[in-house]
Formats: C-alpha cells, sequence, structure tokens
C-alpha cells in the first residue's frame, strides 16, 4: 500500500502536523535528513498509521502518485537544500508544500523553479504552535488554485474547525500564503507586546499581584477581548518556578528573542509605503529588550520624571487599561488587514480578507473573539479602507479612546515606556486628523531641494524661490 502523504522535517511543529495526519486517517511517511527525530516520533507512537524512511528515495517512492509532500524544516537554506535532495526523484504533477515560515520572496523563487519542472508548490502558513498542529491549526495555503486542488482535501482535514469550517482557506497565487503568515506573526509580535504593556499596568502601576493580574485577564477572556494570547499569559502568570517558588515570569530574563517573521512584516511593510507603526515598535520593543546590559547600566545614570508613585482608584484604572488594550489590539489588527490589502492590490493577488479573518478565529496564535466583527465587517464592505471606520470599530474606540488616552499620558507622567499603546494612540489621532502639518514637510522639502509641493486649490506642481 502505498503512503498518501509524505511529512520531512521532525522537530516540534512536523512531529505534531505527521500525527495530525494520521490522526485523520492518512498513511503518512516520514522523514528527517538526521535519523533520531524519525526514530523518536515513530517509537513513542507505536500503532499509528507513521511510516519511517531513512533513505530520501524510499520515502518518495513510498508515496502514491501525484506525491504530496509536506516541509516542516526550518526557514532558509534547509527548504532549498531539502528540495534539492527531492528533486531527482519526483514526476511532474507531484506537489511540495512548505509549512514552515519561509520568506514569501523565497516562496516565489521556488515556485518558479518548481513550476518550470512540472512540480507544483505551495507555500503554506501554519499557525497554531505545538498543540495546533498535533490538534488542528489555522492553514493558509498560497500557489496554483490546481495545485491546491490536489492538497486541500487532506489540508482542511487537518486544520482547526470553528463551526464546522476548516481553518483553511485557498489564499491566492504564488507566495501569498507566507506573505499572509508573515503579517500574521506581526500581528502576533503587537498583539503579545500590548499585553505585555496592560500588564506592566496593572503590575507596576496599580501594584497587583501576578495572581490578581491572572484573575482580571481571565475575567476579560469571558468577553470582547477573549483570545488565545491572553488565556496563555493568565496561565503563564500563575506558573511557579520549581527552584525558588517565585512566578515563574519574574525569574525569565527579560529579552525577547525572535527568528524573523516580525522583522520582514516591517520591511515589506517600509518597502510599499504601509503604515504599520504598531507592529514595527512591538519589533522595537524586541530590540530594546535586547540591549539588557545597557538598560540596566543606563538606570543609575538617567532619571525618569521627579514625581512620586500616583495613588490610582483600582476598578476605575482597571476598566482604562481594559479600553486601552482593545484599542491597541484593533489598531495592530486593522494595520495588519491594511497591510493585507494595499499589498494584495500591489500583486494583484485579491487576498480573500473575510476569509483570513474566518480561518484566524480557529488553531492560530493570534485567534480573537473580534475576529467574527472583523470578518462580518469584511463580508459587508469588501474593499473597507480601515476597519477604525466600520460602525461596529468605530462606535467602540469612541469610547475606549479615553482609556487609551488616560493610560498612555500616566505612563509619559510616570515615565513608564507603553510603545505600543503609544503608537496605537499616534496612529488612532494621526488617521482620523483630515488636516495635517505635512504641507509644512513639504514646503522645507521644496526650501532645501526644490522637490516641489501640490497646493490645496490648483492643480500640478510648484515651486517656490522661499529666499
Ligand atoms: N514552533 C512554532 O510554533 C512554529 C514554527 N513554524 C515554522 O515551522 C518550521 C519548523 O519549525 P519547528 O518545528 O518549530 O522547528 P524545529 O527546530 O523543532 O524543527 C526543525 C526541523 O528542520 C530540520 N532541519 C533543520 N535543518 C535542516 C536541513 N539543513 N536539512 C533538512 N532538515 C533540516 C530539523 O532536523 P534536525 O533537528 O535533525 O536538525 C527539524 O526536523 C520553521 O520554519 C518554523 O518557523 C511555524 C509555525 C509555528
Ligand atoms: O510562527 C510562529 C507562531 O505563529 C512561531 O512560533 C514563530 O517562531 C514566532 O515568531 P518569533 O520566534 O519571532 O517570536
Amino acid at each position: 500500500m502505498f503512503n498518501t502523504i509524505g511529512v520531512i522535517g521532525l522537530g516540534v511543529m512536523g512531529s505534531n502536523i505527521a500525527l495530525n495526519m494520521a490522526g485523520k486517517g492518512e498513511q503518512v511517511a516520514v522523514y528527517n535528513y538526521t535519523r533520531d527525530l524519525t526514530d523518536n516520533l515513530v517509537n513513542k507512537n507505536e500503532g499509528q498509521s507513521i511510516h519511517p524512511y531513512y533513505e530520501i528515495q524510499d520515502f518518495v517512492y513510498s508515496l502514491e502518485t501525484p506525491r504530496k509532500i509536506f516541509l516542516m524544516v526550518t526557514a532558509g537554506k534547509p527548504v532549498d537544500s531539502v528540495i534539492d535532495t527531492l528533486l531527482p526523484f519526483l514526476e511532474a504533477g507531484d506537489v511540495i508544500m512548505d509549512g514552515g515560515n519561509s520568506h514569501y520572496k523565497d516562496t516565489e523563487r521556488r515556485y518558479d523553479e518548481l513550476k518550470s519542472k512540472g512540480i507544483g508548490y505551495l507555500g503554506i502558513g501554519i499557525s497554531g504552535g505545538e498543540v495546533g498542529a498535533l490538534k488542528g491549526p489555522s492553514i493558509m495555503p498560497g500557489g496554483d488554485k490546481d495545485v491546491y486542488e490536489k492538497a486541500s482535501p487532506i489540508l482542511t482535514k487537518i486544520a482547526a474547525q470553528v463551526d464546522g469550517d476548516p481553518c483553511c482557506v485557498y489564499m491566492g497565487p504564488k507566495g501569498s500564503g507566507h506573505f499572509v503568515k508573515m503579517v500574521h506573526n506581526g500581528i502576533e509580535y503587537a498583539d503579545m507586546q500590548l499585553i505585555a504593556e496592560t500588564y506592566t499596568f496593572l503590575r507596576k502601576k496599580l501594584c497587583l499581584s501576578v495572581n490578581e493580574i491572572a484573575d482580571i485577564f481571565e475575567i476579560w477572556n469571558q468577553g470582547e477581548l477573549k483570545s488565545y494570547l491572553l488565556q496563555i499569559t493568565a496561565e503563564i502568570l500563575r506558573k511557579k518556578d520549581e527552584i525558588t517558588g517565585l512566578p515563574l515570569v519574574d525569574v525569565i530574563l527579560d529579552k525577547t528573542g525572535q527568528k524573523g517573521t516580525g522583522k520582514w512584516t516591517s520591511i515589506q511593510a517600509i518597502d510599499h509605503g504601509i503604515p504599520a507603526s504598531i507592529i514595527t515598535e512591538s519589533l522595537f520593543a524586541r530590540y530594546i529588550s535586547s540591549l539588557k546590559e545597557e538598560r540596566v547600566y543606563a538606570e543609575n545614570i538617567l532619571t525618569g520624571p521627579e514625581i512620586g508613585q500616583r495613588s490610582l482608584d483600582k476598578d476605575l484604572w482597571i476598566e482604562y487599561i481594559r479600553q486601552a488594550f482593545y484599542m491597541g489590539k484593533i489598531c495592530a489588527y486593522t494595520q495588519g488587514f491594511i497591510q493585507y490589502k494595499m499589498t494584495s492590490e500591489l500583486y494583484g493577488w485579491e487576498l480573500p480578507l473575510k476569509d483570513i479573518a474566518l480561518i484566524f478565529r480557529g488553531g492560530c496564535i493570534i485567534r480573537a473573539e473580534f475576529l467574527n466583527v472583523i470578518s462580518e465587517t469584511y463580508q459587508e464592505q469588501p474593499n473597507l479602507a480601515n476597519l477604525l471606520i466600520a460602525p461596529y470599530f468605530a462606535e467602540k474606540v469612541k469610547e475606549y479612546q479615553t482609556g487609551l488616552r488616560k493610560v498612555v499620558c500616566e505612563g509619559i507622567n510616570s515615565g513608564t515606556s507603553f510603545p505600543c499603546l503609544s503608537a496605537s494612540l499616534t496612529y488612532y489621532d494621526s488617521y482620523r486628523t483630515g488636516i495635517s502639518n505635512a504641507n509644512l514637510l513639504q514646503a522645507q522639502r521644496d526650501y532645501f531641494g526644490a522637490h516641489t509641493y501640490e497646493r490645496n486649490d490648483l492643480a500640478g506642481f510648484f515651486h517656490t524661490n522661499w529666499q
């Protein structure tokens, strides 16, 4: 009997994806370029339809045609290297799927190269981490539609299901699936940083304990702020360190790592004039966090404002920070969805914004209650320029801006940095400003560089002799 799917790369994600596929009735051929991970997976899961191969040729020839091969290896050169080892054994019509966090431009290069050889290539965004991979991730496939159709019966089966629908929808051509995953991660960075700032406010400004903060996050998680990241943060805050007995979060070094997807999101936004300021602030917050030794040194040299700790009304300020967090979150998701919209228009991808919000509701790291409203909003207004001006969110931010202003001001006045909350307020206020100061910048540019400017009242470009 031939295997129905092959998985290459049996690390955290690949091993769980393979188990997920086997659990859904697939005969799964597995291969890893080092032997141990393969043995480990197979030994721990006896009786599952997981079939190990130790030679790439045996792995390929064990698959029914057209072959479907799912790569879950480290992004970058390993993907090219695995494709190179596969190619001599593949036939026209076979399909390679890359489920890792590959850069969408790399995916487009691989797509072109493989297409010229008759091999189908899908760049597939996968979100959900280890548990999602096993129980059902959110899946963002991009590539040729006919190639997707060969793989879709398996992909939709292993995806998370919400209201009976799979969290797997065809995103569009070429690198669009990996692009959607890249920006998903940018939103993830912003959402995580916003939760961290909310936590800082509750801990430092309201002097609450980690358990009290976990209680608050759990309450919020029952309403409009419900999200996976908030839920896991409450669980994180309750976890005690086995060595010291302290909250584990307090013994973790405050330096954030990153693997590149947030950076790529910001670079792509900057390259194409897309205002992804909140996502970018969250990236810079990670960079500043990594300067741990410098921050510790500077703390003893640079002073903050000379006001003492103010006593704040607890209940009132918990509501303000709740509002501020909601505002930050909707502004961050708004920026991500604008990045989808603008890039989709740039490349003619026709990204399905409504469906992206739908497939983000299950399995995925940024799943959140308000994605239902975001999806409904795009269903009603597919060409909406900005989610904040949709009636539901416009009404919401009209009320919640109060909390965001209070919290950001409190941070400024007391010398506590809230980079993403501040960026959210700046974004909100800039976006709703019909007449800005950009006229003065244009005048400056024309003064020193004869760059010309446009006028409000006359068509064309003008230059003034300023001196
Ligand atoms: N962890 C997560 O939450 C998520 C990760 N991803 C993405 O999925 C991909 C896999 O991630 P994850 O499972 O976490 O990572 P792991 O480090 O656990 O696994 C990486 C896998 O790639 C293999 N590999 C590394 N280098 C090579 C190479 N040169 N040739 C062949 N195989 C190689 C490794 O084999 P070996 O160990 O034997 O070297 C291993 O099987 C990455 O692109 C990641 O960004 C996507 C969504 C979520
Ligand atoms: O894709 C993911 C989640 O969606 C991976 O966990 C990714 O590694 C997260 O990014 P980073 O490591 O840069 O924080």
